[in-house]
């Protein structure tokens, strides 16, 4: 029924998904490692984001990652779908609805069509179970939300090309090959045809072959091109490991290859105690001459990623990395100020872009304002206040919600108190924290004058639906 064909596409240059910043679909910014937003794989074994539900239960946890859409996506011309010779080209829109109304009969049901998805994947091709994780807990789920959002993307091309582009060079750390994927589209098509009942047709199957083997070549593709460019992971060794609070610590990595990224951007990490569960983690630091890393991780309760990188993880541990992905990136085609609100450990992103701004040479105003639940949480604040030393065009404001912190600062939650000191036309927004706080924020953002094309953080999407964590 599938083919795998290995062509070249046009791909985005940009690493992360389009999405609006304020807060639309994948369409002008996402976040979220979320392997967030992170990831949403077909059949990503891990990474990715994580429901609610998850969140709420022991389990792998999910980093959060994803990394926004900016605005600043740089694709030109409209990919084109590839054409299926065997199911005719992908017709967007009448395809669109046949997939809406099958997504809607199985909503519902979706832990039963998934598990009965995987069920018949790895009882007809077992091979592929060992590319995924000893538990599946955190690949539940997953499917279906890549699903919705492909499926609610089949009208938007540039878009839906982005975030597959996105998505196939994401899997290879995970060991796809393009003779993985007809199996995954028969078995999802023979779950639906089990499941949607009511909506499945001979049309509708069509349309979900055609949309299954676009949706793939689209991934193929974007993973041959990265291929030839990128190994699918790096390894890094831990050289330090610093307990910052009870359940922070900084760790510094050295990649065994020049590693490259942005400053903004996140990594996704794989720990030897946990293989095959990835985690999105924003890196703390721009590209440095020495070419080592730094991480801020925060063990999320139950994380056992996280749990292992504060509580267990040692120098001279190695550590398996992803490409770095995100568009939370310094906009140099702008003069504006940065204005940056970093919560908890959502500082780490924040920290790169002031060393990138340092590093430019070319002085902007940054303000940044970095906010926690208590004084003791700004773990790092000397570091930030040192910072803000140096630079006369930088400013650190500490925030903490239940009171002043020590050494002076601002009390109340960051996005009130980000308001309070407004207006703040003329400058980009840079948000990174809790979905609650990104959210908040950026309603903030643009009451206080800031233009919502200017704001830029990690997918609402991915962080909000997700209940994501980075850490
Ligand atoms: N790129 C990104 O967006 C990154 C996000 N993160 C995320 O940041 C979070 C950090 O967690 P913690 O250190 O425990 O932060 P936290 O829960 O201590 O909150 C930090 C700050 O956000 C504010 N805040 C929290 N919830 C809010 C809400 N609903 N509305 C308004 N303000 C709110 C707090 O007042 C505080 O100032 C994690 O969820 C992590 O996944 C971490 C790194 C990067």
């Amino acid at each position: 029924m599938f083919e795998a064909r290995h062509t070249m596409a046009t791909t985005s240059a940009d690493n992360g998904i389009p999405q609006s910043a304020a807060g639309g679909p994948p369409a002008a910014g996402r976040g979220g490692d979320g392997d967030g937003g992170g990831e949403w794989g077909w059949f990503a074994p891990a990474g990715g984001e994580r429901t609610a539900e998850q969140s709420a239960r022991p389990g792998p946890d999910v980093g959060s990652a994803g990394s926004a859409g900016s605005a600043e996506s740089a694709e030109s011309a409209e990919p084109a779908y590839p054409a299926n010779p065997g199911y005719g080209r992908f017709e967007p829109s009448r395809d669109a609805e046949l997939i809406r109304r099958t997504l809607e009969e199985i909503e519902p049901i979706s832990q039963a069509v998934t598990s009965y998805f995987y069920a018949l994947l790895f009882l007809q091709h077992p091979g592929l179970r060992e590319l995924f994780p000893a538990s599946m807990d955190s690949q539940r789920d997953r499917l279906f939300k890549a699903l919705l959002t492909a499926a609610k993307l089949v009208d938007e091309r540039r878009v839906l090309v982005e975030f597959l582009s996105h998505l196939g060079r994401g899997h290879r750390k995970y060991g796809t090959r393009p003779e993985h994927y007809p199996a995954v589209g028969e078995c999802l098509i023979a779950a639906l045809t089990r499941y949607a009942t009511r909506t499945w047709s001979a049309e509708t199957e069509a349309a979900w072959v055609r949309a299954y083997t676009a949706i793939s070549q689209i991934m193929i593709d974007a993973a041959a091109e990265d291929e030839r460019r990128a190994p699918a992971w790096w390894r890094a060794e831990v050289v330090a490991h610093e307990l910052r609070t009870p359940d922070i610590a900084v760790l510094t990595l050295r990649p065994d290859q020049p590693y490259p990224f942005r400053a903004g951007q996140y990594t996704s990490i794989e720990t030897p105690w946990w293989p095959k569960v990835w985690r999105h983690y924003s890196l703390a630091c721009a590209p440095r001459p020495d070419g080592l890393l730094v991480l801020h991780v925060k063990v999320v309760p139950a994380g056992w990623v996280s749990t292992a990188l504060v509580h267990r993880a040692r120098p001279g541990d190695v550590l398996r990395l992803g490409a770095a992905a995100g568009s939370m990136a310094v906009d140099h085609s702008s003069d504006a100020g940065l204005l940056c609100l970093g919560g908890g450990t959502g500082i780490a992103p924040v920290k790169a872009l002031v060393e990138e701004v340092a590093r430019g040479g070319r002085a902007r105003s940054v303000e940044v304002f970095y906010g926690a639940r208590a004084g003791r949480d700004l773990y790092d604040l000397e570091a930030m206040r040192e910072l803000d030393r140096r630079y006369p065009w930088l400013t650190v404001r500490p925030v903490a919600a239940e009171g002043p912190p020590d050494g002076g600062g601002l009390t109340g939650r960051l996005p009130d108190v980000v308001r309070e000191h407004g207006p703040w036309q003329g400058y980009d927004g840079y948000l990174s924290g809790p979905p609650g706080m990104v959210r908040s924020g950026v309603e903030a953002l643009v009451a206080a004058g800031v233009p919502a094309h200017r704001i830029r953080h990690d997918s609402l999407d991915a962080l909000g639906a997700a209940g994501a964590s980075r850490d």
